[in-house]
């Protein structure tokens, strides 16, 4: 007998076509997973080890979609996490959402569906939110009995088997229509092994960082993803890839929901994009980041051969003077970049700096600039700045 907690990183090496996928005989799972009927129910006293399938927000068990439009999220999580949902200021707070709705569902060429705007969307604004369909672990450690020697690749194939079961308890939880929802989202996992439930959400789910409770390090999240979340979305999980993508998402705690800003102007018609990638990869090194999801990039940035030098140059381009600043900032736009933290960053210097010269009108016009991007930590150290905000934008 062979027991192994079997490391999430294996876990990332199946994709695309796998040979004799599924699950290898001769196993034994021992995981246990807590079933909750109260979702606000105190975690003290829960095994911190076990994951529990919870509701949030909780709802009456009649609850319907109509009813109750801002939705809720079926979850798998420690108690730990649950705790610090329950605790958090202001949850549940409702949705916030824009003053009309500015997209539509559409075939995208050559990439299945996206998403689409149907009137012009500018920088900084709420494109749409919503509460996640499903909120599972990007990591679970799950010790499983072998009743022989397996492969590195049978292991990989009985971790994913296992999380399929643990998932399908997760979606049989699911709202009618939510499960609908779930199952008519794309699956780019068809062939190495992964469930219908799985593949799905490798697929779709988006990253949720902020629940992190102090159990891992900063270390252990960045490389081994302890401590981070997936949330697959019925819109949002919509959006197809670009690598100069025109908008960014955040998730809020409090509502918990999944919001879609802007990072620039956009027309009526275009195409809503965000990355999958690290923003300051170089083009190859996406690619690889890519392969998961079956496609290769050819946005423009991808084919255009000047980019990576100006990519890699534009993170490392020093903000000491206001030049510095002007020139990193035409750089992160030439690269289609106005996601990234740098360019926040960038913004804050520039306020700083026009500060130091007392220039009060440019440090106002960078600080609205930083103001109007929501998703950055920094937009609400813009606001407190007591400078000389108007209603224009900038
Ligand atoms: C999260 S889904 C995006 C929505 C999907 N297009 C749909 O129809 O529901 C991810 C999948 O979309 C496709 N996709 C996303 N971005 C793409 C791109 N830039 N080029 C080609 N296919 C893309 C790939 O099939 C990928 O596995």
């Amino acid at each position: 007998m062979f027991s192994v907690v079997v490391p999430s990183e294996l876990l990332e090496r199946s994709h695309g076509f796998v040979e004799n996928a599924g699950r290898p005989e001769g196993y034994e799972a021992q995981r246990t997973i807590l079933k909750e009927r109260d979702a606000l129910a105190p975690t003290e006293g829960l095994d911190s080890d076990n994951t529990l399938y919870t509701t949030q927000p909780s709802i009456r068990m009649d609850a319907t979609p109509a009813a109750f439009s801002d939705g809720w999220t079926e979850c798998l999580l420690y108690p730990d996490v649950k705790a610090l949902i329950l605790t958090t200021p202001g949850f549940p707070s409702p949705l916030f959402r824009p003053s009309s709705r500015g997209y539509r569902l559409g075939p995208s060429p050559n990439k299945g569906r996206g998403l689409f705007t149907t009137r012009k969307i500018s920088a900084g604004d709420l494109v749409l939110s919503e509460r996640p369909l499903t909120l599972t672990p990007a990591w679970i450690s799950t010790r499983v009995r072998y009743l022989k020697e397996l492969t590195a690749e049978e292991k990989v194939q009985t971790q994913i088997y296992e999380w399929e079961q643990t998932f399908k308890v997760l979606f049989d939880r699911l709202h009618p229509d939510y499960r609908t929802a779930f199952m008519a989202l794309a699956n780019s996992h068809q062939r190495d092994g992964s469930g219908p439930i799985g593949g799905i959400i490798r697929t779709n789910a988006l990253g949720v960082r902020c629940l992190q409770t102090g159990r891992y390090s900063a270390e252990e999240a960045r490389t081994l993803r302890r401590g981070i979340y997936s949330a697959v979305c019925r819109e949002i999980s919509r959006l197809n890839h670009s690598c100069s993508p025109n908008t960014t998402a955040k998730f809020d705690v409090a509502s918990f929901s999944y919001q879609l800003f802007a990072a620039r102007d956009i027309p009526k018609g275009e195409e809503l994009k965000f990355s999958y990638t690290a923003l300051n990869a170089l083009a190859e090194a996406r690619q690889t980041e890519l392969e998961p999801y079956g496609f290769r990039c050819t946005c423009s940035a991808c084919r255009t051969p000047e980019s990576d030098a100006r990519r890699a140059l534009s993170f490392v381009f020093p903000v000491e003077t206001i030049e510095d600043c002007l020139e990193k900032l035409s750089l992160l736009e030439e690269e289609g970049l106005q996601v990234a933290e740098e360019y926040c960053e960038t913004l804050k210097s520039l306020m700083n700096l026009y500060l130091g010269r007392g220039d009060v009108h440019n440090a106002s016009k960078y600080a609205r600039k930083l103001a109007s991007r929501p998703w950055s930590p920094l937009a609400d150290l813009a606001r407190s700045y007591p400078l000389h905000f108007n209603r224009s934008r900038c």
